[in-house]
């Protein structure tokens, strides 16, 4: 038997899948694999594109499988399942790859992995798809559950939670903007550069780059890469969605102030932080995970933010070191379903269920019961999440206030830019999604003020 290498694409692809089915983060798993192998530039792009794409698509991928094996594809042996994801995704959503190429390695593939008695029916229903793809019977657009499970990809409680808060033709285009690669981004960093030297040192590399239309700070690439950017070493940049970089701003952050990052890892929002007060405010980052805190401690270093402490500590917990109410400024960016970011983190969509989402709510209520405590009086408490899930975000603050007579819910956009109205929902807190908003991810935050 000839054995696959890490110099195959598609096996290095196939091998990253397993992990991700075993649990393992799509991008970690990515990244080693990557490291590992001794693939060129060309071939690293197609791995990446084959990992996110089935990852993402995997719905729609196992509704069209369906439609051509004989028996249901959950009862296959996982190894299959995965070949044939593979092998369908290059069918359906790489017009690049010939149909004839994307079948025969994949048999060829299972055939290197000493899966010869699987070839039969991977090239089976592989040659079924290809014949028949222009019959599969995909919803039309108006049967939105199934449009949105079976086109979109997402799993039967995410479409149904969809549904449940947007009206149909809303809930259509956020499906569909979810289906979508993520648009890629970064943040300037303005202790080191402003956001004009660094397009201009951009362009001079050949990049397409513009300005984010509300993040002052933001730079959209047009491209998409993984490779690194000009002054990456030098920390003139840090890679963040739009909408995350929103976030810093609405804390209202002052040269002079204390702030604390309660759930800070890995650094995008503190670093942020240290920024806007041009290194002039003392901020205390926690995290309760120690291999992350690392990652802030890093993350400062190479940004140039030297105010920083991090710490790590379960902020359920009330901790000796954080003193009550000493800080002007708290942020809390909870742990959270990340329904909101499925574009980054693709087998979110897989490993999460509805209960997730309730669960979820009750530690962020203990977080910001917490986190609370430590906020002077007059002093702001930002809360907020990467979901548009209203149990993980409205609900969680109503509650909040119902409880906490000392805060009231402040009106974010009296102090922001006008043009950012649209990204305020009417009760003052922000809402982004990316069918509305540019292709931001879909965030939500809340300022609460303590009573003086
Ligand atoms: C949404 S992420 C924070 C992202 C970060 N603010 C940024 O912008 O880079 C949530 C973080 O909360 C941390 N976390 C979860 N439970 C926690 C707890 N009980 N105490 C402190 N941190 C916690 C997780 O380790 C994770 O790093």
């Amino acid at each position: 038997m000839i054995r696959p290498s890490q110099q195959d694409a598609r096996y290095v692809a196939y091998i990253v899948l397993l992990r991700v089915a075993d649990g393992a983060y799509s991008d970690l798993a990515l990244d080693s694999e990557l490291k590992r192998s001794a693939l060129d530039q060309r071939d690293r792009r197609f791995v990446t594109e084959l990992v996110y794409g089935v990852l993402r698509l995997r719905g729609r991928i196992d509704f069209a499988l369906g439609c051509f094996c004989n028996q249901p594809l959950p009862r296959l042996q996982s190894e299959v399942q995965w070949l044939l994801r593979l092998g369908a995704y290059q069918l359906l959503e790489m017009d690049r790859v010939p149909a004839h190429a994307a079948v025969d390695a994949t048999v060829e593939l299972a055939r290197k992995l000493g899966l010869a008695s699987l070839t039969g029916i991977l090239n089976g229903v592989l040659r079924a798809l290809d014949r028949g793809r222009d019959e599969i019977p995909w919803p039309q657009p108006q049967q939105i559950r199934p449009y949105l499970e079976r086109v979109c990809s997402l799993p039967t409680w995410l479409a149904k939670e969809v549904m449940r808060l947007l009206p149909n033709q809303q809930a259509r285009a956020l499906g569909e903007a979810l289906a979508q690669p993520a648009r890629q981004s970064v943040r300037v960093n303005t202790l080191k550069t402003d956001r004009d030297s660094f397009l201009d040192l951009l362009c001079a590399a050949g990049h397409e780059a513009r300005r984010c239309t509300f993040a002052p700070e933001g730079v959209v690439l047009e491209r998409r890469g993984e490779q690194r950017l000009q002054g990456d070493e030098e920390g003139l940049y840090q890679v963040q969605d739009e909408a995350s970089m929103l976030i810093a701003h609405l804390l209202d952050a002052q040269p002079g102030q204390r702030i604390l990052d309660a759930c800070a890892a890995p650094g995008g929002k503190t670093t942020h932080l240290a920024a806007l007060t041009a290194n002039q405010a003392e901020i205390v980052a926690v995290d309760k995970s120690p291999q992350r805190v690392e990652l802030i401690e890093q993350g400062a270093r190479r940004l140039g933010c030297n105010r920083i402490s991090a710490h790590v500590w379960d902020m359920t917990l009330a901790a000796d070191f954080l003193i009550p109410e000493s800080f002007d400024r708290v942020l809390l960016d909870a742990p959270c379903s990340g329904i909101g970011v499925l574009r980054r983190n693709p087998e979110g969509r897989w490993n999460k269920t509805a209960a997730d989402l309730r669960q979820l709510a009750a530690l962020q209520q203990r977080l910001l019961a917490q986190t609370a405590t430590l906020v002077r009086p007059g002093g702001l408490l930002l809360y907020s999440v990467c979901s548009f899930s209203h149990i993980e975000s409205n609900d969680v603050i109503d509650s909040f206030i119902a409880e906490h007579p000392n805060f009231t819910l402040d009106p974010l956009p009296a102090q922001l830019p006008a043009h950012w109205a649209s990204v305020f929902a009417p009760a003052g807190t922000l809402r982004t999604y990316p069918h509305c908003h540019e292709g931001m991810d879909a965030f939500f935050a809340a300022r609460l003020r303590r009573r003086a």
